[in-house]
């Protein structure tokens, strides 16, 4: 098989999330529609943040495999805009308070009461694909990232207009993921276009990319089953 272009690669990753990112997914779209109830709203949200809190410890899995200082400098970035630092408390607080504005005290989404056990299996295998797979296969997972600052803007309005009840000061995370994301996903795909030696690699990046979006398909599919529509969000 021959080699991808640069061009020809690119296509096929994004053809990846065309056909299987999570804004497919039935209760994406009915989330985007304003159609799910408070409390499937809130279950989004709580079980959302173990994907959340995991996002930092893959990413120093993979900060700890890349070959050279310049791309760890880089890296680290997502690690600081999750954690936080001094004068930025970071995504996961942030995420803290998006759930205080839909409804979930603190203390309820700290100890986990609400991850579904579907949706820690799906994440721990994303954090375990990460550790067990090659950096590049790992890079390559993160580029539904190439997806995702489209989606977070319509989630934006659409939490604003279609879901009045959410406090609008919850919606932070969001508007700082707005740069956060293209950046990383700029920096993850230069690196997969750029490190691809032969079309083995180049499709071992690619199924890479269709595991993470199936990780995202299945904690839908858990938020589905566990909270499923009632006649009055139908
Ligand atoms: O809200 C979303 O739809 C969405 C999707 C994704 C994604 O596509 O993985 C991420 C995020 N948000 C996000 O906030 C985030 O920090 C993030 C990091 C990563 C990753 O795999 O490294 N994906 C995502």
């Amino acid at each position: 098989m021959n080699l991808l272009s640069n061009e020809e690669l690119t296509a096929r990753l994004r053809q990846v999330g065309e056909r299987r990112y999570h804004d497919k997914h039935p209760y994406h779209v009915r989330m985007h529609e304003g159609k799910l109830s408070q409390e499937q709203v809130r279950a989004w949200v709580a079980n959302r943040f173990y994907y959340q809190k995991n996002i930092p410890v893959k990413d120093a899995i993979i900060l700890s495999k890349l070959p050279t200082r310049e791309e760890r400098r880089r890296w680290i970035q997502r690690i600081v805009d999750h954690d936080g630092t001094t004068g930025n408390e970071g995504g996961i607080e942030a995420w803290i308070r998006l759930g205080e504005a839909v409804g979930i005290p603190r203390e309820e989404m700290l100890d986990e009461r609400h991850v579904l056990p579907a949706v820690r299996f799906a994440v721990d295998a994303y954090v375990n694909f990460c550790r067990n797979r090659p950096w590049l296969e790992a890079v390559a997972s993160s580029l539904t990232e190439l997806f995702a600052p489209g989606l977070i803007s319509q989630r934006m309005a659409v939490f604003e207009q279609l879901y009045p009840w959410i406090q609008p000061d919850g919606l932070e995370y969001f508007r700082a993921r707005l740069h956060q994301a293209p950046r990383d996903a700029d920096h993850g795909l230069e690196l997969v276009l750029r490190e691809c030696e032969n079309r083995r690699d180049q499709d071992r990046c690619i199924a890479a990319l269709q595991f993470k979006c199936e990780v995202l398909w299945s904690l839908l599919d858990a938020l589905s089953l566990a909270y499923p529509d009632t006649e009055k969000s139908r």
